[in-house]
C-alpha cells in the first residue's frame, strides 16, 4: 500500500433533473462548460468530456496506476467506461428536450494495451444510425498519435423522459 487517492463528487440528482429538462446538446454543452456538476463516475475514474457537437462526443483520460488490472495494464472496464460514455453521449447530443436514452449493449474490441506510458487517450463517439426507438453509435479509443487502441459499437434505446416521481 502507500498510494492513495481521494476525491469528491456532487449530488447526482441535480444532474439527472437537468438532463430531463434540456435538449441533449444543450445539456452536454453546459456540462462541458462546467455549468453543471460533473457526473460522479467522472470523478471516480477521472475522465472528462472534452468536445461535443450534434452526433459526436469526445472524452479523455490520462491513465494512472489506479486504473490498472492485476496483469500490469489498464483494466478493460476503464476502456469500456470511456467508450460507453462517448457512444452514449454522441446519441444524447441528437435528442430533443423530452427524450431520454440508455445504452442497451456495448461490444468492445481491445486492440492495444494501455499503460501509464501511453499518455492521454481519447474516446471519440459518433452516431451511425438513429431511428425512432433505437440508435446505433460507435466509438474509437485513440492515443495522442491517433493510433487505434480500441473500438466499440453500442445500441441505445430512446424513450420519453419519465415523469418525475
Ligand atoms: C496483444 C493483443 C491482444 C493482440 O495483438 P494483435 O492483434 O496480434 O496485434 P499486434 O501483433 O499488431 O499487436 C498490437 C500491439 O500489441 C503489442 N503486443 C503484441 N503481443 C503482446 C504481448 N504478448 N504482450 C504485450 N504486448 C503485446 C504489440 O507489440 C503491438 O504494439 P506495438 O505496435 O508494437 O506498439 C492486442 O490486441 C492487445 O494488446 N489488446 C489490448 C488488450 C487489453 O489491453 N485488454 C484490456 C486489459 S485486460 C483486462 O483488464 C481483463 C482483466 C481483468 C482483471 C484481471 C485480469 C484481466
Amino acid at each position: 500500500m502507500g498510494r492513495t487517492r481521494t476525491y469528491q463528487w456532487d449530488d447526482p440528482a441535480v444532474l439527472a433533473d437537468a438532463a430531463g429538462r434540456m435538449a441533449g446538446i444543450d445539456f452536454l454543452r453546459e456540462l462541458r462548460a462546467g455549468g453543471l456538476p460533473r457526473p460522479p463516475v467522472n470523478h471516480t475514474v477521472d475522465f472528462a468530456l472534452d468536445e461535443v457537437e450534434p452526433g459526436r462526443a469526445v472524452f479523455s483520460l490520462t491513465p494512472g496506476e489506479e486504473h490498472y488490472n492485476p496483469i500490469g495494464s489498464v483494466h478493460g472496464g476503464i476502456f469500456a467506461v470511456l467508450l460507453d460514455s462517448a457512444a452514449g453521449c454522441a446519441v444524447q447530443s441528437t435528442l430533443p428536450q423530452g427524450m431520454a436514452y440508455t445504452s442497451l449493449d456495448l461490444t468492445v474490441k481491445f486492440l492495444r494495451r494501455i499503460t501509464v506510458e501511453t499518455g492521454t487517450v481519447r474516446a471519440i463517439g459518433t452516431v451511425i444510425s438513429k431511428g425512432r426507438q433505437t440508435a446505433l453509435a460507435q466509438a474509437q479509443l485513440v492515443d495522442a498519435t491517433d493510433r487505434l487502441l480500441a473500438h466499440a459499437t453500442s445500441s441505445c434505446m430512446l424513450f420519453p423522459v419519465p415523469p418525475a416521481r
